[in-house]
């Protein structure tokens, strides 16, 4: 796990949430073997989602956000290897069977994609999609109970009662999505993963789709992870953000303080990046992130970092509590920490990193 350290001023009174997570994730890594070596898509991630709360997980394309949504549900595919705890309930998901996972699926753990017609069986009619996913898991339903429980569910997708008995070709895109969001909480799991589920929707069914898992969570405190690209939605809809790189998460918190005070030079640049109506010039990330088979050493940010010092080049910067609530791996941050700094960076690890590659080049000449 990666160390964890707190800032020295304590975080005030009356800002932790006391309430137990239903999920708690700690050092989980996926990585998937390759010919080159291990891709480490997920290395060593810690979090906890609370009931009726939602984590939005962002970060760039290729940061393990899907890999880091389906480890946690046990679903990696095949030839992953998957470390970890992830408590759910007592329970170890990581170390359980495929067949107790199984188990689990759909009564308590959802997940949702983005490809809804890859997952919906093209044969079948929508009303049989849901007796099949309602009697799997609650097999003492009759048939009038499952109706009533599918019709309800699709009511709160706004798809009307007179569709129930089509295929799934019979509707567009975004009601199909609708339509596994719909399968997806039929059975109200307590804790659901989303994958960019507005995802090549328009604007108004991406709306729709956030109100209704917003309904979701304050009804039956449904616990959601919610990966997406769009920074908007996080701001709009999470309670809290977890920003990822390279297979960690640098950052995480509440997603206004987050947003509003970003710690981590990458979350600063992420946010910088995203055009707004007050955006003046396009700002771009330099450079692309970093090969996971062999990623930088110290800091997997610090080739790209604006801010990089020394240390950030050669150490690891552990997980750093601050008085926000938030956590940063930062070296910023976690160089004011007594003792952080290992003695051999203390002299010079607060140096620029490309001043101090300047002066090093210097000297040898
Ligand atoms: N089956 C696989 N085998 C080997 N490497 C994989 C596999 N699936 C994903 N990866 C690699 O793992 C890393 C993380 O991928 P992942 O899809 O989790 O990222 P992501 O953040 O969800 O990306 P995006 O936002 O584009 O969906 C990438 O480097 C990807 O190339």
């Amino acid at each position: 796990m990666s160390a964890h350290v707190t800032s020295p001023e304590p975080a005030p009174a009356g800002t932790a949430d006391t309430s137990r997570p239903v999920l708690s994730v700690r050092d989980l890594r996926v990585w998937y073997g390759t010919p080159r070596g291990p891709v480490r898509a997920v290395d060593s991630v810690d979090f906890d989602v609370r009931p009726g709360e939602t984590l939005g997980l962002v970060g760039e394309s290729g940061c393990g956000k899907s890999t880091l949504g389906r480890g946690v549900l046990g679903l990696a595919p095949e030839g992953a290897a998957v470390d970890g705890e992830v408590n759910f309930r007592g329970t170890n998901l990581v170390s359980l069977s495929k067949k107790q996972l199984q188990e689990l699926r759909g009564p308590e753990l959802g997940l949702i994609f983005q490809e809804p017609m890859t997952r919906l069986n093209p044969l079948m009619r929508i009303s049989e999609h849901f007796a099949e996913t309602l009697k799997t898991h609650e097999p003492g339903l009759t048939k009038d109970q499952v109706r009533e429980r599918a019709l309800e569910a699709l009511r709160g997708m706004g798809i009307p009662p007179s569709r129930y008995h089509n295929y799934p070709h019979e509707f567009s895109g975004g009601m199909r999505q609708r339509i596994m969001i719909a399968l997806a909480l039929v059975l109200r799991p307590a804790f659901v993963v989303a994958d960019e589920p507005t995802t090549a929707l328009d604007v108004l069914v991406e709306a729709q789709i956030i109100r209704i898992l917003a309904d979701l969570r304050r009804n039956f405190d449904t616990a959601l992870v919610l990966i997406t690209h769009n920074l908007g939605i996080v701001a709009e809809a999470c309670d809290r953000v977890a920003v990822m790189y390279a297979g960690r998460i640098v950052e995480q918190g509440d997603a206004r303080e987050v947003f509003a005070r970003p710690q981590h030079p990458y979350t600063q640049e992420l946010l910088r990046s995203t055009i707004s109506l007050s955006t003046t010039g396009l700002h771009y990330i330099p450079g692309a992130p970093p090969d996971l088979v062999e990623p930088p050493t110290g800091c997997r940010f610090h080739p790209r970092c604006p801010k990089a010092m020394k240390v950030c080049a050669a150490v690891e910067p552990p997980d750093v509590l601050l008085n926000s609530g938030s956590t940063s791996a930062c070296w910023h941050q976690a160089q004011n920490i007594a003792g952080a700094i290992p003695p051999e960076h203390a002299t010079d690890g607060r140096e620029p990193l490309a001043l101090a590659e300047e002066i090093s080049v210097a000297d040898e000449a």
